[in-house]
């Protein structure tokens, strides 16, 4: 019996891309290049006006030149009315304010889906939560895309994949067919929790090479410190629910690989600034775009920590951020909780299923009593 053919998914005609920094531009020029009708939500209206007659973003993507089908708008309004597919590229820490005013402009089966990679401050919520908490949508019409995805690079269009995930694999396969160009392609899974985690934890390992390539460290370290970094990252993600799996893909290591080696990485510079003896507050003045990692490295200790998982390197960086540690003094991948050498792995049930954080926090909290409550 001959097989039978799925008819391709018909690709959305209109798109709303909200937030028109370097990351939401260069989104919006994939999803024009890939066919779509795009409009882009510029906050300020001379950033707008500069895109559509100029068809350039000079603050941002300076030397690009946007496709003819992006047009941009200082109206929410406007950039989401009749969009199928929404997608949003602001500062996490300002997401939640922004939902209330997409409500009104929200068709009952629009699709929301994150570019962002932090967690919120206060909440450690991650992305697509505070959507699911903001807007009146249900878990299968949200989505996110992460991966190893400089800006610069994607808008001078050089080869690059994604990952696009839902709860609903047709959602995922929705976007990631509008996600879809001659120099872009989206993969899709189902793993929502570890593709959002992933994009939020390489920022902290990209801020702790940034800081040991600032004091001038070299090729063994930062190695030393992305491998471990993998292992923290893929530990805490599973103690919340990840595939393990999911933190070696395009999200997790490919990430990593990117963020960790790429001058381009504001996360990356941020740490290099720090490294080089500059206090947080200077760090902060001197970036004008979005290092995600700074914010999130308060919330996602807190996380690990209610889940028992060790993060040194997240704890150091805590302390370079906080002017306790010297940049020189950094070495999270000398850390140890024992005088015992320890197995490369943390999970010892061969499968990555996870025993690591119960394990860790049985152990922590057996070190604890051993050493009469004081920090083992
Ligand atoms: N730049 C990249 O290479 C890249 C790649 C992948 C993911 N991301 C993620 O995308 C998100 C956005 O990053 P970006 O690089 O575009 O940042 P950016 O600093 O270049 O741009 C941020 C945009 O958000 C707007 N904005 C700032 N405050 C706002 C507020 N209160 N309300 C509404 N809009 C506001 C700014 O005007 C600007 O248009 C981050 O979470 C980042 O981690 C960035
Ligand atoms: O410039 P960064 O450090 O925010 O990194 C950009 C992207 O997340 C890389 O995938």
């Amino acid at each position: 019996m001959a097989k039978a053919v799925k008819a391709p998914v018909a690709r959305p005609r209109r798109i709303a891309v909200l937030g028109a920094g370097s990351w939401g531009t260069t989104f919006a020029k994939i999803l024009a290049d890939g066919g779509s009708d795009v409009v882009l939500w510029a906050r300020r209206p001379e950033l707008a006006r500069e895109i559509n007659e100029v068809k350039r973003n000079s603050d941002y993507l300076e030397g690009i030149n946007l496709p003819r089908n992006l047009r941009a708008t200082p109206r929410l309004g406007e950039a989401m009315r009749d969009a199928e597919q929404v997608f949003v590229s602001i500062p996490s820490q300002t997401l939640r304010s922004n939902l209330e005013a997409m409500i009104p402009f929200l068709g009952p089966e629009t699709i929301v889906v994150s570019l962002m990679k932090g967690v919120e401050k206060g909440t450690g919520l991650r992305m697509s939560e505070v959507i699911a908490q903001g807007l009146p949508i249900e878990q299968e019409r949200i989505a996110v895309a992460s991966g190893p995805n400089l800006a610069l690079e994607i808008a001078r269009e050089q080869p690059t994949a994604a990952v696009v995930s839902s709860a609903s694999l047709e959602t995922a396969q929705a976007v990631a067919i509008s996600a879809t160009n001659r120099y872009f392609r989206s993969f899709v899974n189902t793993d929502v929790i570890g593709t959002e985690f992933g994009g939020v934890l390489k920022n902290l390992i990209a801020v702790a090479i940034g800081i040991v390539d600032g004091v001038g460290y070299g090729e063994n370290t930062k190695a030393s410190i992305i491998t471990r970094g993998l292992v923290e990252m893929t530990d805490f993600a599973v103690a919340y629910g990840a595939q393990p799996e999911t933190l070696s893909g395009l999200a997790g290591l490919g990430d990593l690989i990117a963020t960790c080696e790429s001058p381009l990485s504001r996360n990356n510079t941020a740490g290099r600034l720090l490294g080089q003896g500059y206090g947080f507050h200077d760090v902060v003045k001197q970036m004008n775009q979005t290092a995600e990692g700074l914010a999130s490295v308060a919330p996602i200790l807190s996380l690990a920590e209610a889940r028992g998982v060790d993060m040194p390197i997240v704890r150091q960086v805590s302390q370079v951020l906080a002017g306790t540690l010297d940049p020189k003094d950094i070495a999270p991948h000398l850390t140890t909780d024992s005088d015992e050498p320890q197995g490369e792995r943390t999970t010892d049930d061969g499968q990555g299923h996870g025993r690591t954080s119960v394990w860790g926090s049985l152990k922590r909290a057996f070190d604890q009593l051993r050493d009469g409550g004081r920090r083992p």
